[in-house]
C-alpha cells in the first residue's frame, strides 16, 4: 500500500484519534458528562414501541432479545490467511498455548470457558471469547490473551470481527478468479474477509490470484482505515477507491481481443450504510439516540447504492446486500423497491442451508411504515402530509396477493439472542438477465459459467428505453453520472470499437488530491538494475509495478496484479483511487550497494518464485530462529553463529544487500511450514526485515517460547508510575533541601545584617 498524500489528510488517522481522545480530556466533567458505556442507559421506549409493532421477533422471545441487546458482546475473531497458514494456526487457538492464555491471571482452581468455535463459519476457522473487547483491553489477567491478539491482527494471521458481520461475504462465494466490488467498505472487516477468499487457495511460489477486490468509500477518511485495514493482508489484488456508491462510474477493462469493454464486477457487497440498531451491544450510545425517523431517512440513499450495485453487476453474478440493522425499513422495503423495478431481472437466494448451524429468522413479508412519532400507517394514502417527505410511497410493503412474488422470506436475520450476537440482516441477490432499463442488448456475463452465460436478455431487448420508477435528477454529480452512462450506452452499441477515452481529468476526480500511481513502462531504466541485482527471471514483467511520483527520486515500489494495472490504467480519468499495490521494494540508499532498492518483506510472497538462486539461501529451524529471535536491530546476529551450511551459502551471495530466506519444514504441532522472509546480509552480520509480529507469530509457530516479546501495560504503567513518584519524592526533597539552604542563607544574612546594623564592631 502506498504512502498517501493530500492536503484534507495531512494529519495521520491515529494522529486524529489521539487528539480526538485528548479533545474529550480536556473537557469531560465526570459530574456532567457520561464517558463510560457502563453509565450507558441502556432503554429506549421509542425502539421497544417501533419493534413490538413491526412484530421483528415472536412476543415469545421478545424479553430474551431486549435483555440479550443489553449485554456486552462477546470478542469473536477469524483466522485469516491462505488454508495452509490458517490451519497452523488453528493448531495454536486449540492448543496448550490459547489455553494458557486464557488461564493466565485466574486462579489455578477457577474454570475456564474454552474459546467457542461459531459452527456456521467453515474449517473451524472463527471463534468467540465469552469476554468483551473492552475487559480483554482493560483487564491486566487478560495481558497475554491481549498481546496474543493485538500482533496476530497486525501480522494479518487472524482477523478481530463482530461474528454477524462474517456472514455477508461468505454468502457472496468468492472465488480467487472473481472480480470483487466492494461498494461501502470501511473500515474494512468484510473487505478484508473478501480480499482472504481470493488469497485462500495461495500456495507458496503460485502467482497471486486473477481476480481482484474494488474496495470502495464514500468517506474519504474512512478510506485511509481501509488502507491501514488492508495494509496487513499484503495483497496485490485490491484497490481503494473514494466515490459515492450510489453514483459510481462505469468502468472498463481490455478484453480478450485487446478492445476496451465495460466492466461487470461477478461478486459485489452492498453493505450499506445504516442505523446500526443491531450493534446495540457494541455501541450503547445509540439507545439513547435511536429514533424511527433514522431508518427512514437512510431508506434512500441504501436503495440508490443497492441499485447502482446491481447496475454494476454481470449477468449471473452475484450481490450480497446487509445492515446492522433490525428495521425492515432499511432491510425488505429496500429489497421490494428493487425487486419490483427489476421485474424479474433479479432474485433473491434461499442461502438458509449454505451456513449450517447458523441459527436465524426469515425475512419480513410485511411491516408497518412509521413516522418519527411512532404513528403507523397501512397505505400511503394515510400519512399526513407533514410526514410525506420522510414516509415515502415505496417504504410500503407488498399486498398479501404480491407478496409470494418477491421471495422476501429469503432474506436472513439474525436476532441477538439467537446465538448471543449483535443483530444483522443479510439478503443475496442473483441478476439472471439485464435490468429493465439497461439500455442494450447484451450484457456481460459473470465469470462463472453457468447456463445463464448463453442467455439472452429478451426482456430487455424489448425494454431498452424503460428507465428505473424513480428518475428525478438530484444532483449535479448524478447528472454526470447519467452523462456517463450514456457515453458507456454508446460505446456499448458499437462493439467493433474501443470506447474513446477521455484525455482530460473529469469532474469526477477533479480536485481529489492523491499521489499519482505511475506503472512502469517495457523501457524503465530502474528495471534491468533490479533484475540483475535479484537475479529475476524474465517472466516478470515490469508492467505490473509501480511508484508513486511522476519524477524525482523512487521510494517504494509497489506490485500489483496485471488484470488490477489493466482496471488502473483504463479508468484514471474516471477513478478516484486512493491505494493500490503491495510494497515490493523499498529505497535503501547504501554506498556498499549499487541497486538502491531493497527487498520489501509485504510483497515478497508474490515475487519470490521470480527471484534466482543468486539471491536466495535456504536455511534450517535453528537458523531460522536466531534470525528471528533477534530484537535489537542494530546488533544483529553474526555470520558465524549461523549454521556450517548457512554460513557458507552466506558466503556463496555476492554481494551485501537483501536476499531471500527460505524455510521449508514443520510447525510445531507437524503442520508443514513454508516461510520466506527478506534477510539482509552486513559486512559479518545477518538480520530479517521482518515486522516484529510477524517474527512473533512464526516463532509461535514453530513452538518458541515468545513471552520475551510480550508486553505488560499494566506493570509497565505501574514500573513508569512508581519512576515517576520517586522522581517526584526526590524532586521535593531536593526543593526541600534547597529551601532550607535558602532560608539559612537569608537567616545568615538577616543576622549579619542585625549585626551591623547593631553597631557592634
Ligand atoms: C456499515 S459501514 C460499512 C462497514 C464495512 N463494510 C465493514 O464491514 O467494515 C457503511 C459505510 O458506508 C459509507 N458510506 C456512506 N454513504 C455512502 C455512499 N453513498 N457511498 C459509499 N459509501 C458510503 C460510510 O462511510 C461507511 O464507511
Amino acid at each position: 500500500m502506498g504512502r498517501r498524500h493530500g492536503i484534507r489528510n495531512s494529519v495521520s488517522f491515529s494522529q486524529k484519534k489521539r487528539n480526538q481522545k485528548h479533545k474529550h480530556k480536556d473537557v469531560w466533567d465526570p459530574a456532567k458528562t457520561r464517558m463510560n458505556y457502563v453509565d450507558t442507559v441502556r432503554e429506549s421506549e421509542a425502539f421497544y414501541t417501533y419493534y413490538k409493532k413491526q412484530n421483528v421477533c415472536p412476543e415469545s422471545e421478545w424479553d430474551q432479545m431486549i435483555a440479550t441487546l443489553k449485554e456486552t458482546l462477546p470478542t469473536s475473531f477469524r483466522i485469516s490467511g491462505s488454508k495452509m497458514e490458517a490451519s497452523a494456526m488453528l493448531d495454536v487457538i486449540e492448543g496448550q498455548f490459547f489455553e494458557e492464555l486464557l488461564r493466565a491471571g485466574v486462579d489455578p482452581d477457577a474454570a475456564i470457558t474454552p474459546p467457542k468455535q461459531l459452527p456456521w463459519y467453515p474449517d473451524r476457522f472463527a471463534w468467540q471469547l465469552d469476554i468483551s473487547r473492552k475487559d480483554i483491553r482493560r483487564s491486566e489477567a487478560y495481558y497475554r490473551l491481549h498481546n496474543f491478539l493485538i500482533a496476530e491482527t497486525s501480522s494479518g494471521n487472524i482477523s478481530r470481527q463482530e461474528a454477524v458481520s462474517m456472514i455477508p461475504p461468505l454468502v457472496l462465494d468468492v472465488k480467487p478468479y472473481h472480480k470483487v466490488l466492494d461498494m461501502c467498505a470501511a473500515p474494512g472487516s468484510k473487505t478484508a474477509q473478501l480480499i482472504e477468499m481470493l488469497h485462500a487457495d495461495h500456495q507458496p511460489g503460485d502467482p497471486p490470484p486473477e481476480g481482484f477486490v474494488v474496495a470502495n468509500d464514500m468517506d474519504n477518511t474512512r478510506c485511509y482505515m481501509l488502507v491501514h485495514q488492508l495494509k496487513r493482508l499484503s495483497s496485490p489484488c485490491v484497490v481503494i477507491v473514494n466515490h459515492d456508491a450510489s453514483l459510481l462510474p462505469n468502468l472498463q477493462i481490455s478484453g480478450q481481443d485487446g478492445n476496451l469493454m465495460p466492466l461487470k464486477f461477478d461478486r459485489i457487497l452492498c453493505d450499506v450504510p445504516c442505523t446500526g440498531d443491531g450493534t446495540l451491544r457494541k455501541n450503547p450510545d445509540i439507545w439513547e439516540k435511536w429514533n424511527a425517523a433514522n431508518g427512514n431517512n437512510l431508506h434512500g440513499i441504501q436503495y440508490r447504492v443497492a441499485r447502482r450495485g446491481l447496475e454494476h453487476l454481470a449477468v449471473g453474478g452475484r450481490m450480497v446486500y446487509s445492515t446492522c440493522s433490525l428495521n425492515p425499513i432499511e432491510n425488505e422495503a429496500v429489497l421490494h423497491r428493487i425487486l419490483q423495478e427489476c421485474e424479474g431481472s433479479v432474485e433473491l437466494v434461499d442461502v438458509s442451508t449454505s451456513l449450517p448451524g447458523l441459527v436465524h429468522r426469515p425475512g419480513m413479508t410485511t411491516w408497518i411504515p412509521c413516522s418519527k412519532d411512532l404513528v403507523g400507517y397501512e397505505k400511503y394514502e394515510d400519512v399526513p402530509e407533514q410526514w410525506r417527505t420522510q414516509v415515502r410511497p415505496s417504504m410500503f410493503p407488498p399486498s398479501t396477493e404480491d407478496a409470494s412474488k418477491y421471495n422476501l422470506e429469503r432474506c436472513i436475520r439474525i436476532l441477538p439472542h439467537l446465538q448471543n450476537t449483535g443483530g444483522f440482516f443479510v439478503a443475496v441477490l442473483n441478476k439472471v438477465k439485464a435490468l429493465p432499463w439497461e439500455a442494450h442488448s447484451k450484457t456481460r456475463e459473470s465469470t462463472d459459467k453457468g447456463e445463464l452465460s448463453e442467455k439472452m436478455t429478451e426482456a430487455s431487448q424489448e425494454k431498452t428505453s424503460n428507465s428505473p420508477p424513480v428518475k428525478k435528477r438530484r444532483t449535479d454529480e448524478e447528472t454526470i453520472e447519467e452523462a456517463a452512462n450514456a457515453d458507456e450506452t454508446q460505446e456499448k452499441s458499437n462493439d467493433t470499437k474501443p470506447p474513446k477515452r477521455n484525455p482530460k481529468k473529469n469532474h469526477l476526480t477533479r480536485g481529489f488530491k492523491e499521489d499519482p500511481f505511475v506503472f512502469f513502462t517495457e523501457d524503465e531504466k530502474l528495471w534491468p538494475v533490479l533484475q540483475a541485482t535479484y537475479d529475476l527471471k524474465p517472466e516478470l514483467s515490469c508492467t505490473s509495478f509501480l511508484t508513486r511520483c511522476e519524477a524525482g527520486k523512487k521510494k517504494n515500489i509497489y506490485f500489483t496484479t496485471p488484470a488490477l494495472r489493466d482496471l488502473i490504467m483504463n479508468n484514471t480519468q474516471r477513478l478516484k483511487i486512493v491505494n493500490t499495490g503491495v510494497k515490493a521494494f523499498v529505497r535503501c540508499d547504501n554506498k556498499a550497494m549499487e541497486c538502491c532498492f531493497r527487498l520489501a518483506q509485504e510483497g515478497l510472497k508474490y515475487i519470490e518464485s521470480f527471484i534466482g538462486p543468486k539471491r536466495r539461501i535456504k536455511v534450517t529451524k535453528e537458523d531460522l530462529v536466531l534470525l528471528l529471535s533477534c530484537r535489537d536491530a542494530s546488533c544483529p546476529p553474526e555470520i558465524e553463529k549461523y549454521s556450517t551450511p548457512t554460513q557458507e551459502a552466506l558466503n556463496k551471495l555476492e554481494d551485501r544487500g537483501s536476499f531471500v530466506v527460505e524455510f521449508e519444514g514443520k510447525t510445531a504441532s507437524g503442520r508443514p511450514l513454508v516461510t520466506t522472509l527478506v534477510g539482509w546480509k552486513g559486512t559479518c552480520s545477518v538480520r530479517a526485515y521482518v515486522g516484529l509480529d510477524e517474527c512473533v507469530h512464526t516463532l509461535r509457530l514453530l513452538g518458541e517460547d515468545v513471552s520475551d516479546f510480550e508486553v505488560n501495560k499494566f506493570k509497565n504503567k505501574a514500573e513508569n508510575k512508581a519512576i515517576e513518584e520517586a522522581k517526584n519524592d526526590e524532586e521535593i526533597q531536593q526543593e526541600s533541601k534547597q529551601n532550607v539552604t535558602a532560608e539559612d542563607t537569608e537567616k545568615n544574612n538577616v543576622d549579619v545584617k542585625e549585626e551591623n546594623d547593631s553597631g557592634n564592631p
